[in-house]
This record gives structure tokens, sequence and C-alpha cells, in this order.
């Protein structure tokens, strides 16, 4: 649908020359999946811990959302990380299950004994891995990866080879290990941008040139190090890569990766179908608050899609042409995310709670209904944006808090 020419996610078909042409970007991103991570670079998160339980949970969120793949913690790690690998596996979940592993043979025969539909294979390749972590040259690199591949492979599962650090490793040592490990028939290759350090521009550069040297998909993990972790996926995308890792709020080691909501939000805007069908945006809330709760963190204030002011609008120039139309100021929908506007007076006490919640105040359902019917006398007026409501909310919470009863009484009965 269109509104005076312009597509409704915002992405115009134009001659401005700083765009690239609709459809050739709307096609190269319009075929990928998401490996989510949250369960294994996820629990390198300083403040991680999860338990058997709170994996299943997790797992099983990330399945209903409609992820592709879920990557868990190497079964190398402990016995318990191997049993809780073995025990997702065994859930029956539609996506296909995967867990990260050293290129080393002891951890590749521990993995395939899991029950996992794929492994992925890692190794530094950057002089400062092969320097001061595991010490080994090109051509070790290359023969243990063969082993490993050749076996993994042996075992009807899918194999990924990735080489951790690729922005700070030698282009041709990259590419000929990839083209190595293409002809060996793994199913995918990785880049990995281990310590935050890339660029959209430099991404793209590389993914592109890959493209044109192995035949296997191209999956990504991006650090967010310098903030370019979501920007990062997204150009790989648009130079041929076909898998991004994720994970949910971003968390991992050190300040994380491509969050798996910021990649929904940055998707949406080039082809909000296809994201709509793909994933159950509207879960991606709970989903947050889950591991958010699970690692004793906030939702950030600002975070995309679900922070607490993603939808607010303050100044007048915006709040006048979002009551005219909120696509002016607002290229994400909130409905499209489960959010229900609640600024006018067919809301309900609900609608208001899930707000309340959300603004991380305080409230008996008595007092939601009190306030609602504010919200709604308001709104026979004229429509009240999020700001107003939000204002309200917290006006009413802080007077109830206090204990005040005129405090209260005015919060209601002001015009
Ligand atoms: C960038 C990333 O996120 S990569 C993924 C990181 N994930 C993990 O590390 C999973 C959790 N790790 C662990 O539980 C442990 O580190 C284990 C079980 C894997 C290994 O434990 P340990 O044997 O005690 O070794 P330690 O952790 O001290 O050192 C890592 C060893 O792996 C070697 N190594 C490091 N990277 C790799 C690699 N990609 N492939 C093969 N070997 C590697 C190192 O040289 C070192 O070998 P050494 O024992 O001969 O010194
Ligand atoms: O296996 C990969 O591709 C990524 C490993 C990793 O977490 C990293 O390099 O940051
Ligand atoms: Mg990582």
């Amino acid at each position: 649908m269109t509104t005076n020419g312009i597509k409704e996610n915002g992405v115009k078909k134009t001659n401005n020359p700083y765009m690239p042409r609709y459809e050739d970007l709307l096609s190269r991103v319009s075929n990928f999946s998401i490996i989510e991570s949250t369960l294994r670079e996820g629990e390198q998160f300083a403040n991680a811990f999860f338990d058997t339980a709170k994996k299943i949970e997790i797992a099983k969120a990330l399945d209903d959302f409609g992820v592709e793949y879920i990557e868990l913690t190497s079964p190398a790690a402990s016995d318990q990380s191997r049993q809780d690998c073995s025990a997702i596996c065994n859930l029956g979940l539609k996506a296909k299950i995967l867990t990260h592993i050293r290129c080393h043979m002891d951890d590749a025969r521990i993995a395939v004994e899991t029950g996992v539909d794929g492994v992925d294979v890692v190794i530094g390749t950057s002089s400062y891995l092969r320097e001061f972590s595991h010490g080994k040259d090109m051509d070790y690199i290359t023969k243990q990866a063969t082993e490993v591949i050749n076996f993994v492979k042996s075992k009807g599962i899918e194999v990924r080879f990735s080489s951790e650090d690729s922005f700070r490793s030698d282009l041709v040592d990259l590419l000929s290990i990839y083209r190595t490990v293409d002809k060996l028939g793994v199913n995918r290759v990785g880049i990995a941008d281990t310590v935050g350090c890339a660029n959209p521009r430099q991404v793209y550069e590389l993914v592109r040139t890959l493209r044109g040297v192995v035949s296997c998909d191209i999956e990504c993990h991006f650090h967010n190090d310098t903030g370019c972790a979501i920007a990062n996926a997204y150009a790989a995308l648009e130079a041929g890569a076909t898998h991004i890792d994720t994970s949910v709020l971003g968390i991992g080691e050190r300040n994380g990766i491509t969050s798996l909501g910021g990649l929904c939000a940055r998707m949406y805007t080039a082809n909000k179908d296809y994201i709509k069908t793909k994933y159950k945006l509207h879960m991606l809330r709970d989903l947050e608050n889950l591991v958010a709760d699970a690692v004793s963190v906030q939702v950030p204030f600002n975070n995309y899609i679900t922070g607490y002011c993603a939808f607010t609008h303050k100044a007048g120039i915006h709040a006048k042409a979002i009551l005219n139309n909120p696509s002016t100021y607002e290229i994400l929908k909130p409905e499209d995310f489960g959010y229900v506007s609640i600024g006018h007076r067919l809301t309900g006490w609900n609608a208001v709670k899930n707000r309340v919640e959300q603004l991380g105040l305080t409230l008996t359902d008595d007092q939601v209904k009190k306030i609602t019917a504010k919200i709604k006398e308001l709104a026979d007026i004229r429509p009240q944006s999020m700001e107003d409501v939000d204002n309200l909310l917290r006006d009413y919470h802080y007077a109830v808090t206090s204990g005040d009863l005129s405090q209260v009484e005015s919060v209601l009965s002001t015009n």
C-alpha cells in the first residue's frame, strides 16, 4: 500500500542515487535465516547463568517466535552443558538445533552424540589468535578443519566452518580456507567480527568477495563494540549473506552482538511482509522480558521496538503530524509488534495495564480501571498521544504511592 507514492515501510521508489535499487535491495534481503545464539553467545554475557529449565524455556520461546536455528553452548564446556544440549534436541522443536565447538576432534566427537541438527565449528585465523590463543598456523588449521568437517559430515548433519576474528585476518588466508571447506561440502561458512571492529562498508566488501568464491551459504556474526552490529548484519545481507547470528537483547561476550529485536526492526523496514510472515513479532516483548529477567538486566529505555520510549513523541511538530498519520514519524508500526494504542475512547483497562507494566509502574487492577476511565474521558475531548497517556499514568502512580488522597483525586479530576 502506498501513500503519496511512498511505500508504507518508508522505502521510496526513487531516483535518489544514494538509495540502492528497491527491487535489488528487496530480493537480497528477503531470503535469510536467523541463527539465534542467546543460548551460546548469550551464555557468554557477564550476567548469564541459565539452568536447564531456563534454557528450555528460552529455547521454546525462540522456537515459538520463529527463528530458524537455535545455537547452544559447546557440549565440551561441561557435563551439564552436554546434558542440556541433548535435552533441547529432544524437545522436538521446529527450529534446527546447533552446537558451537572449537575446531578440534575431541569437541566434535562429543557434539555429534548430542542429537544436534548441525555443528558450528570455529577457529581463529587472525594473527592475534594464531599467536596468542591456539598458536596454530594456517596449514595446521586447514588440516584440522578438514578432519573435523569430514567427521561431522559423515554423521549426516549440518556443518559450518567459521574463521574467528575474520576482519583482522589476512584476506588470502581467509579466502583460501573458505574455498577449501566449501569444496569439502560445508553447509555454511561463517564470517565473524569477533572484536566488533568492522564497519558496514568493510562487511559489504568482504561478503561480496566471499560470495564470488564459495557456493555454500554464508553466515555472519557481528559484535557491537562500536555500535555497528545491526548495520553490519544488514550490509552482509545486501552483499549476499544468508544467515545472521543474533541474541535476545544482543547479550554476549563484552557488550554483545546483533540483537534479535534490532535485526527484526531493521529488516522490517526493508521487507515488512516477509518479516511479519516469518516471525511472530508480537512475541518479541515477552521474549525480551524473559531473557532480561533471566540475566537480571532491564530492557534498555531506548531499545528497538520494546524500549519504553520507542513509540513516544513529545515535540509539538511531531505530535501534530502523528495524530494525522503515525507513519509521518514512525517507521515501525507499533501494532505489528503487539502494541495496542491506548490514547483513545475505545481503550480498555487490560490494554492500559499492559502499558503500566511496561513503564515499570505498579498499580492494582482497581486503580488501573480508575485511570482507564480518566483516559477515556480525556480522549472524548481529543485523542491522547502515548506521551499524554504516559504522563497521566506516571502522575497517577506518583499520587497513589504518595498515599495523598487529595493528590489522587486531583489527577482523576483534572481536565
Ligand atoms: C569467540 C567465541 O566466542 S568462541 C566460543 C567460545 N566458547 C567457549 O569458549 C565455550 C566454553 N569454553 C570452555 O568451556 C573451555 O574453554 C573448553 C572446554 C572449550 C576448553 O577448556 P580447556 O581445555 O580448559 O582450555 P582453555 O579454555 O583454558 O583454553 C582453550 C584451549 O583451546 C584452544 N583453542 C582455542 N580456540 C580454539 C579453536 N577455535 N579450535 C581449537 N582449539 C582452540 C587453545 O589453544 C587452548 O588450548 P590448550 O588447552 O592447549 O592451551
Ligand atoms: O563461530 C562464529 O562464527 C562466531 C564465534 C564468536 O562468537 C565470535 O567470533 O565472536
Ligand atoms: Mg561472538
